[in-house]
């Protein structure tokens, strides 16, 4: 590789002797034509001495100034280039690891070759000449990459090079990418010039299949349905179907569902949108953030029945009796409470899950999650919308063997026997059965957790039953309570009936007496 010092020391003395012969023809130039003449062919000349072509990348582009794929794409390529050529590298340390990830500094110039003819690519960063208030940090600073190449070969760079630096660009970061959890930023803070519509953080959850409790069948037909659907790009384009796919996972709290969207993420390497349908503003908001996401994403709206008032009707009924919400936990009630700003509406969500816009882009899942199914409209989780349905239920056996592997690393122990029996009878959430697995302290043994497992167990089944004891109480007294009001209004029917026929018994008798006075 040469460097383009070599390109400007050529450019460098053309120009001088360029200049030399323009101060030397213009003496000879009568007055009135040395204007026009001249410029017009020290035009020329110009060109023929810098017979280069400079592509400029913007970092920010279009009328809303959105992040250029092809600025990131030309970064990553770049960077793989640079970090064995250029001279001056900036280098950028990886959260998760020791790694570092070097670029080329900004004016520093590293060139590449593509069939045989030779590009020059330049680190662009212009800042302002007069210093201005913003509340963006980097709202004044413009980068770009700059692309040099000889005029005679610009049909090849723009007709394959470029389109092959920004597909490299991209393998290379699908490679070397580090996962991110999205949360959607209030409208309010989206900024004006670059429009920033979710704010990220690194995805860390350490969350797999293989740490995940629930029925070994049941995981494996979930695994196997994400890796078909991951691997069926070629599929879903054959049957004419956008390329996305929707889970609905529901279940009690502490069954493992958001535990179980991480795990998925993992699996299939996809970034995480966690949408909050309450920090949305209405329907065309909505659609702006969805149209934001990437490929090989997870988008998840977390307690649906919480989220929105995506049916006026039940929404209706819950503020006149307010006990068809009880039982949601504190805080999912308090949500429930305080959406209210937002316009999303039923018709704008299924829109934005299966509207044609949603076919932009591919490789995306949906999930949604509830505690409570069967409170959901039904149009919005029938089959063809969220095509999987999943229940994430208490703790099987099945599910038993992980946490204990998990938390105690073991496979066996004869306590097994008991629980499974216990388990059968008695609801726990994984949740707490993990809690009661863990062990509090240094010295607590296997066995110390487990008994101490057993003990909640039986707790569990003990309140259960006195629960189950009081309801049938509280059932017979309601139904002995709805026998003795029945017997009362018979009583009462019952009077009235005789009192009717006392009274239409006395209207006959004296009707009969005037009859017979008559006769
Ligand atoms: N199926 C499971 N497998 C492994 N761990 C689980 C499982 N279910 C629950 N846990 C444990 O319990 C914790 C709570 O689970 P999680 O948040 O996934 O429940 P959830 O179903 O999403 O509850 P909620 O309905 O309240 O959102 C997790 O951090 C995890 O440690
Ligand atoms: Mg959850």
């Amino acid at each position: 590789m040469v460097m383009m010092g070599e390109m400007w020391s050529h450019v460098g003395s053309t120009m001088a002797s360029l200049m030399f012969i323009y101060a030397m023809v213009k003496q000879f130039f009568p007055h009135n034509l040395q204007d026009y003449y001249i410029e017009k062919y020290f035009r020329i000349l110009v060109s023929f001495a810098y017979p280069y072509v400079e592509i400029t990348f913007d970092e920010f582009t279009g009328e809303r100034m959105e992040r250029s794929e092809a600025y990131s794409a030309i970064k990553t390529y770049l960077s793989d280039k640079s970090s064995a050529s250029a001279k001056r590298l900036k280098a950028d340390v990886m959260k998760d690891s020791q790694s570092v990830v070097l670029s080329m500094d900004y004016n520093e110039e590293i060139t590449d070759e593509f069939q045989g003819v030779k590009v020059w690519w330049t680190a662009r960063k212009i800042s302002p000449r007069s210093q201005r208030i913003s509340y963006y940090p980097d709202d004044d600073e413009k980068k770009s990459y700059r692309l040099t190449v000889h005029k005679r070969y610009r049909q090849l760079i723009t007709d394959s090079y470029i389109s092959l630096v920004i597909k490299q660009g991209k393998e290379i970061a699908l490679k070397n990418r580090q996962r991110k959890l999205y949360s959607n930023n209030p409208s309010n803070n989206w900024c004006l010039y670059k429009s920033s519509k979710w704010s990220s953080v690194m995805f860390e959850h350490p969350a797999s299949f293989d740490t995940l409790a629930m029925d070994v069948k049941i995981k494996e037909e979930i695994k196997n349905d994400l890796i078909k659907f991951s691997k069926g790009k070629d599929y879903y384009a054959r049957i004419g179907k956008a390329w996305k796919r929707g889970y609905l996972l529901y279940g009690p709290p502490g069954t493992g569902k958001s535990t179980m969207i991480a795990a998925m993420a993992n699996l299939l390497d996809y970034d995480v949108y966690d949408l909050e349908l309450t920090a949305v503003k209405d329907n065309t908001e909505l659609r702006r953030l969805l149209i934001d996401t990437s490929n090989k994403s997870i988008v998840v709206i977390e307690d649906i029945d919480c989220s929105l008032d995506l049916t006026g009707q039940r929404e209706k009924k819950n503020k006149e009796k307010d006990t068809s919400i009880e039982g949601i936990p504190i805080e999912k009630k308090a949500k429930k409470e305080e959406k209210n700003d937002s316009k999303v509406t039923l018709s704008g969500l299924l829109n934005c899950i299966d509207g044609h816009w949603s076919a932009c882009g591919g490789e995306r899942i949906i999930v949604f999650t509830t505690n409570y199914v069967d409170k959901l409209y039904p149009a919005l989780i029938r089959r063809g919308r969220m095509e999987k349905h999943i229940e994430m239920s208490y703790c099987c056996f099945d599910a038993f063997k992980v946490l204990a592997k998990n938390y105690l690393e073991i496979d066996f122990h004869p306590l097994f026997e008991e629980i499974e029996a216990m388990l059968g009878e008695t609801k726990m959430t994984p949740a707490d059965v993990a809690e009661n697995l863990m062990p509090k302290s240094d010295y607590d043994k296997e066995e110390t957790c487990l008994i101490r497992l057993i003990k909640a167990l039986k707790a569990a089944k003990e309140e259960a039953n006195k629960k189950a004891e009081e309801e049938e109480k509280e059932e017979q007294q309601s139904v002995e309570e709805e026998k003795d009001k029945e017997k009362c209004n018979k009583d009462a029917k019952g009077e009235h009936i005789a009192d009717h026929k006392v009274k239409e018994n006395g209207v006959a008798a004296k009707e009969m007496k005037a009859n017979n006075r008559i006769d």
